[in-house]
């Protein structure tokens, strides 16, 4: 479809939401950003600009942002949802009496709903039985992706045609979509790593060196993958953007949300201070407590998350944890190819 007679929406008013509502806005794609905050909303229509969440960031004059959720979804062949786990299922349940069969609803959020152990693209099957649905996750810093820098995403769905529908509305010099069928893979890296973030950034606070910080994204990703099989996913999911791919890029960068968490608890802030100080959503914090229980209940061994767990919630001392991590039974590298219980 022509770009000037497609129309698509966008919900959620964060960094992420405006983010991608406003790559598609620079191609001409006619975006309506729904957000329920009526002065955000008249500065994104008025000023281009939202300066709560990405301040110094102009924004395309023709993303047309609005507070009615009926008129944003109204017409919309994708609507994006970029809303925190926690609220999703409560907006995506607000938007269900204005969509239509056939619209294709992909949901960009990373994280778990912790009462029923939803993934959320599991969350737009149950409340959207007639939706075509996909998920979207990658190495996307919004800032960065606000700043044109280059990168690329991952959209994952059975339906082939929204695949590509994403990939055409997405792309853009600066932002490659690449396709996947493993929705729960896609997702869960991008939900998982938020986990692993907070991890490298207490390790990165307390002066840990670079051969600490890359065992440590390895063990990560043999976790997550070891997890993610475990919920019917692909292992080899992990070694695309969706897995190793935003996996790295959150581990190292001080603009990760996830990070910032960790890097606080590493300089001696409580978790209130470094969540409070944050102002945005790290949704990784839930999903430490949402992973270790699932894991503990399933039988899946992630001992750093049990050891982060501890140390987040229960303040054990990370140096205590990691010696007990480092002199704990040896294993095999990559389980894939050496099967744990053969070691
Ligand atoms: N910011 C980033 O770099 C990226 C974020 N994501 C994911 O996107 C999701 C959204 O994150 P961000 O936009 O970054 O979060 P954010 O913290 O920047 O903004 C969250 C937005 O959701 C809105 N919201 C929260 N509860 C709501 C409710 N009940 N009704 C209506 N609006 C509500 C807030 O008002 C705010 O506009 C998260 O799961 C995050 O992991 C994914 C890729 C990159
Ligand atoms: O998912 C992200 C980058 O791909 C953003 O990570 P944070 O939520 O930790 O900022």
């Amino acid at each position: 479809m022509n770009a000037k007679q497609q129309k698509v929406a966008v919900l959620g008013g964060g960094s992420f939401g405006t983010v991608i509502a406003n790559i598609m806005a620079e191609k001409g794609i006619c975006v309506s950003q729904w957000m329920r905050d009526a002065t955000r909303a008249e500065e994104i229509n008025q000023r281009h600009l939202n300066s709560r969440y990405l301040p110094d960031y102009p924004l395309s004059d023709s993303l047309v942002a609005t507070t009615d959720i009926a008129e944003a979804v109204k017409g919309a062949q994708l609507v994006f949802v970029s809303i925190p786990s926690q609220s999703f299922r409560e907006v995506v349940r607000m938007a269900k009496p204005y969509l239509v069969a056939g619209q294709g609803v992909i949901s960009t959020t990373k994280g778990i709903e912790g009462e029923t152990f939803s993934l959320m693209s599991q969350i737009l099957c149950d409340e959207l039985p007639d939706a075509r649905v996909g998920v979207l996750s990658g190495p996307n810093l919004a800032k960065e992706v606000a700043k044109h820098q280059l990168t690329a995403t991952v959209i994952a769905s059975d339906d082939e045609a929204l695949r590509s529908e994403v990939q055409d509305a997405l792309h853009q010099s600066y932002f490659r979509v690449y396709a996947s069928s493993d929705k729960y893979g896609v997702e869960l890296g991008g939900t998982l790593k938020n986990i692993y973030a907070i991890a490298a950034g207490l390790s990165a606070a307390l002066g840990m060196g670079e051969n600490t910080k890359s065992m440590l994204m390895t063990r990560s990703l043999a976790e997550m993958s070891r997890f993610a099989v475990s919920m019917g996913a692909n292992p080899m999911t992990f070694l695309g953007l969706a897995g190793v791919g935003d996996l790295i890029v959150t581990c190292m960068s001080p603009l990760s949300r996830n990070y910032r968490v960790g890097y606080a608890l590493g300089s001696g802030q409580t978790l209130n201070e470094a969540v409070d100080a944050l102002g945005e959503v790290a949704e990784g914090v839930n999903t430490i407590r949402i992973i270790k229980a699932k894991a503990d209940e399933q039988n899946i061994y992630m001992p750093l998350v049990s050891g982060l767990y501890e140390v987040v919630f229960n303040g054990a001392h990370v140096q205590e944890v990691a010696k007990t991590l480092m002199t704990s039974e040896q294993s095999t590298d990559v389980e894939f190819v050496l099967p744990r219980d053969a070691v």
